[in-house]
Parts: structure tokens; C-alpha cells; sequence
């Protein structure tokens, strides 16, 4: 078990960052001190478990990101069930859901996702730009405690998929690149969900998220 441990003054919450060998973990971690958590990054079912709030962090393919998430999928499951708020980032909110038909189109066989918010993630256009890779705007579209503050601001996105939830109301904000896609999903108890932009490169914005995110985890 990998674990690395930042012990905080005045932690807000204690917060894991999961470490399945993918992903900018650091740069997350810091973003979440500077929020007021207490950070761990671990692969340690345990330390899930018992953390306020978890964090699937993700850059990369969902393929390697199944993959590699694979020996966690059942506690990674586990800590949703439990109501645990469970927060994706990128690659990281990708993997909440079903499917994802990256990884599909060179003719493998589809890998499944967590499924904890049904439906696919689906490949920006033919003929559009990808990776859309930049700033862009955010428009909230539902209540969510995860979304206070940042309506209309901007955050920074690098990827090439997008959410494609089976039910519209998973979807909290969108952003339009060529067409509008859901920037944030959560799922229908609201305690998963997921941001397709990078909130530890987000400036202020990002930071806001992410306090918002910690005291989510500090009501637990
Ligand atoms: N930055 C990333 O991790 C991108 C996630 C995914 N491969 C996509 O292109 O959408």
C-alpha cells in the first residue's frame, strides 16, 4: 500500500486522493490543501473507507484508466455506496460512468466503467478541434452544493471525450465547445459526481470547487 500523508493546522476534512498509478496527483493534492483539506494519497481501501470525501483523480485513456482502477473497483464502489461524496476529475469523472467509446474505436471490446452514473462518454465531432484544450465557460444547470459560486466563471479543460448521461438531470453544468456537453455530473443522491475540467488548474475558479468540495466532505 502506497501511502503519503500532509497533516494540515486547521484541516477542514480529510480527503483521499486515489493512486492507481495514473493521474497528476500532486498537483490535485495541492489544490485541496489550499482548499483546507487534510490529504492522503493512497490505494488503501481502508483509507477510503474512512476519509470525509475521496478523489479519482484521471489523465490519461479510459481504457488505461479502467485498467489500472480495476483491483479498486469494488471499494472505489463501496465508498459511493456508503454515501461517501466521491468526486472525479477528468479521466477520473469519465470513469463514473458506464462505458466510454474511447478505447472502442481501434476494435477492442468496450471496458465498463464504475457505472455510477449511467450512460457513455462520447468523442467530441468529427471535423471539431480536439483536444478541446483551454479556457471556457461554465453554465450551471442544476443545484449542487459542488457548483456555489462558479456560475459563468471559467475553468480550464483538456480532453477529447465528453459525458453523455442517459438522464439529462445527472448533468449540473455545461460548456460550450461547437456544442453544449455536461462540464460537471453528479448522480441522483448528488454525493458522486464528477467535473470534466481540471479544478486544480483552474485558478480561482478551480480553488472555489474545491473548497466547495471540502466542506461538502466536513458536513459528512
Ligand atoms: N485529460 C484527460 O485525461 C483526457 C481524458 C480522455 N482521454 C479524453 O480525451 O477526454
Amino acid at each position: 500500500m502506497n501511502s503519503v500523508s500532509s497533516p494540515q493546522e486547521q484541516s477542514l476534512a480529510s480527503v483521499v486522493v486515489v493512486d492507481y498509478g495514473l493521474g497528476n496527483l500532486r498537483s490535485v493534492t495541492r489544490g485541496l490543501e489550499r482548499a483546507g483539506a487534510d490529504v492522503e494519497i493512497t490505494d488503501d481501501p481502508a483509507a477510503f473507507e474512512a476519509a470525509d470525501g475521496v478523489v479519482l483523480p484521471g489523465v490519461g485513456a479510459f481504457r488505461e484508466g479502467v485498467e489500472n482502477a480495476d483491483p479498486l473497483r469494488e471499494d472505489l464502489l463501496a465508498v459511493a455506496e456508503q454515501g461517501t461524496p466521491l468526486f472525479g476529475i477528468c479521466l477520473g469523472m469519465q470513469m463514473l460512468l458506464t462505458s466510454s467509446e474511447e478505447g472502442e474505436t481501434d476494435g477492442d471490446s468496450a471496458v465498463q466503467g464504475l457505472d455510477l452514473i449511467s450512460g457513455t462518454n462520447v468523442r467530441f465531432a468529427e471535423g471539431q478541434k480536439v483536444p478541446h484544450m483551454g479556457w471556457n465557460e461554465l453554465s450551471v444547470e442544476r443545484d449542487h452544493p459542488l457548483v456555489e459560486g462558479v456560475d459563468g466563471n471559467y475553468a480550464y479543460f483538456v480532453h477529447s471525450y465528453y459525458a453523455a448521461p442517459d438522464d439529462e438531470a445527472a448533468t449540473v453544468a455545461t460548456t460550450d465547445y461547437e456544442r453544449e456537453f455536461p462540464s460537471i455530473v453528479a448522480n441522483e443522491s448528488g454525493n458522486v459526481f464528477g467535473t470534466q475540467f481540471h479544478p486544480e488548474k483552474s485558478g480561482e475558479t478551480g480553488l472555489q470547487i474545491l473548497r466547495n468540495f471540502v466542506e461538502i466532505c466536513a458536513e459528512e
